[in-house]
């Protein structure tokens, strides 16, 4: 693994001027568990950034909650679901680099956009973002192989470059607008059934379920190829299982944490977790599988005829050979669970965002009249011509970023915001946090897309505050599909409709479920435009 051993290089950069972290360190406050951290003490030759004259300090010097308080807070008081503001609790209360620690865990939370920009900016060419033991196990146990995200070393730098050559720049993705389009007439079409059978006639209720099945069917249609039917009035029940077997995977997010953070040693003791998190890979799992071999079986019948083979993401994989089969299963199980929820709540967020601010709405419904007109079915080229649209996606993945934090295990000793930060320590970045602070966002709370438009900040696309699709080798691959599939459907919904939120919908609380979600259903009403 010579690539593994290739470091974390950190910057030596001087101290941030702005005093991003208050340690308050007293080794004596510290738990013995904590003092036991102490390994990083006189390591010789570690790269220093952010780090103070005299030296890095070690761990034990880090302040952080006790072990005690922070499983109370997670267990007890349902933290897991607002884990986006203990985030936040826990950098007013220790500062922008604490410690924590999660069952048998240790982690190093990181929020302040500097410090986040120089870890990123460090890493080598194969990052590692965490332990995922018990995904590595599950595949061990049924004999599956890895995909991109639960992927290390070697075997993820080989799918990474052969996935990245078909779907990490905009303009590989945007031969996909067709496809794309095609789905959005769909969930059109089906706003206007939905509108249909309600009373008023406008509103649509639970806004998120479309989206979800809007998302799945988009993302479906890229990587298999294939229609799924989610926007039917009656769904395929391979579809349903399917759906079924996601929501075991959320709805059991926590019981997904402990598979991970229960020792082995207390499985049969304590078996319903590992369980259920089987379960829900297995039903993932045979889903893909399902679609991929659907879709093989075309291609070799194609072939088979004398026919060139001519296709998409999977036609590629499976003629490339670069793959195995294994891995093509794998790949498609990893990028539809991670392509599915996250463009839905992105989505739901930006449309209540949207219904809350009729004003935001107005200004961005003319920019498309102006530059696209009022029934042009927009490409991948338009979306350009209608700025504000990119700003209202990046503005609510600032306020509503999917993945509330980030992860990195650190690849070789680190000094970072005056730490010495050892080698395999698990780094949790915290991008919820950093996305709130009015240093990086003035008026960081208020929703103002218009702030990603000012010259000053389009320029600064290193805005290391937030970055909701991650950052660097290991930054999220599927972001252009994302963003395709987002800016292509605002544009036409608002061509079509005005929005307006539903009497029925109170302020919406973000919860965290595994993703950033939005904690109550959202009802909107679709009203036409004239
Ligand atoms: C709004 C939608 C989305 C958001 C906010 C999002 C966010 C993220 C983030 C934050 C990461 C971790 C990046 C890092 O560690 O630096 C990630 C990784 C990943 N995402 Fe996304 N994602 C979205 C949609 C998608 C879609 C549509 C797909 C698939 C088509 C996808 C597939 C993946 C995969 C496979 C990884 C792991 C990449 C690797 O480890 O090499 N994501 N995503």
């Amino acid at each position: 693994m010579a690539l593994l051993a290739r470091i974390l290089k950190a910057r030596l950069s001087p101290a941030p001027e702005r005093g991003p972290w208050q340690p308050r360190p007293t080794d004596a406050r510290l738990p013995a568990r904590a003092r036991a951290e102490d390994k990083g003490v006189g390591r010789p030759g570690a790269p220093r950034a952010g780090g103070r004259a005299e030296g890095p300090r070690s761990l034990a010097a880090m302040p952080g909650p006790r072990t005690l308080a922070n499983l109370v807070e997670l267990f007890w008081k349902d933290g897991f679901s607002r884990i986006h503001e203990i985030q936040q609790k826990h950098t007013r209360e220790y500062g922008k680099i604490f410690k924590s620690h999660f069952g048998p865990q240790f982690v190093v939370s990181v929020a302040d956009r500097d410090l986040v920009a120089q870890v990123l900016r460090a890493e080598g060419a194969v990052p590692q973002r965490a332990n995922m033991g018990s995904w590595q196990e599950y595949r061990d146990l049924r004999g599956r192989s890895t995909g991109l995200i639960s992927a290390e070393g070697e075997q993820w730098l080989k799918m990474r470059s052969v996935l990245r050559q078909r779907i990490l720049k905009p303009k590989d993705v945007a031969i996909f607008a067709g496809e794309i389009n095609q789905v959005i007439a769909d969930l059109i079409k089906r706003i206007y059934f939905l509108k249909s059978q309600a009373e008023d006639g406008e509103t649509v209720t639970n806004i998120n379920d479309l989206f979800f099945k809007y998302s799945m069917e988009g993302v479906a249609t890229i990587l298999y190829e294939s229609r799924l039917g989610c926007l039917e009035n009656s769904v395929p029940q391979a579809t349903m299982d399917y759906i079924e077997a996601l929501e075991l995977m959320f709805c059991t997010f926590k019981t997904s944490m402990y598979a991970g953070a229960i020792p082995r040693w207390l499985r049969p003791l304590i078996p319903k977790p590992w369980r259920e998190f089987c379960r829900s890979w297995d039903g993932l799992f045979k889903f893909s599988q399902i679609h991929v071999d659907n879709k093989l079986r075309d291609i070799q019948c194609q072939m088979d005829r004398g026919e060139r083979a001519r296709g998409g993401l999977l036609t590629y994989l499976f003629l490339s050979q670069e793959l195995t089969r294994e891995e093509i299963y794998a790949n498609m199980t990893e990028m539809l669970l991670a392509g599915v929820d996250t463009t839905s709540f992105t989505l739901s967020w930006a449309v209540y965002l949207l219904a809350r601010h009729p004003e935001v709405q107005q200004t961005l419904y003319r920019e498309i009249v102006r530059n696209l007109g009022e029934r042009h079915v927009p490409t991948a080229a338009d979306v350009p011509k209608v700025p504000l649209v990119r700003a209202l996606l990046k503005e609510t993945l600032r306020l509503f970023p999917v993945l509330p934090g980030n992860g990195r295990v650190t690849q070789e000793d680190l000094v970072v915001g005056g730490y010495l930060i050892p080698r395999g320590t698990q780094l949790a970045l915290c991008h919820y946090a950093t996305s709130y602070e009015d240093e990086n966002f003035p008026r960081a709370k208020e929703f103002r897309p218009e702030r990603w438009l000012r010259p000053g900040n389009l320029r600064r696309v290193d805005n290391f505050g937030s970055i909701p699709f991650g950052y660097g080798a290991r930054s999220c691959i599927g972001r252009r599909i994302a963003e395709l599939e987002i800016h292509l459907l605002v544009i036409q919904l608002l061509q079509r409709f005005e929005i307006k939120i539903s009497p029925w919908t109170k302020t919406v609380h973000a919860k965290t479920h595994g993703l950033l979600m939005p904690g109550e259903p959202i009802h909107v009403r679709f009203v036409n435009r004239k």
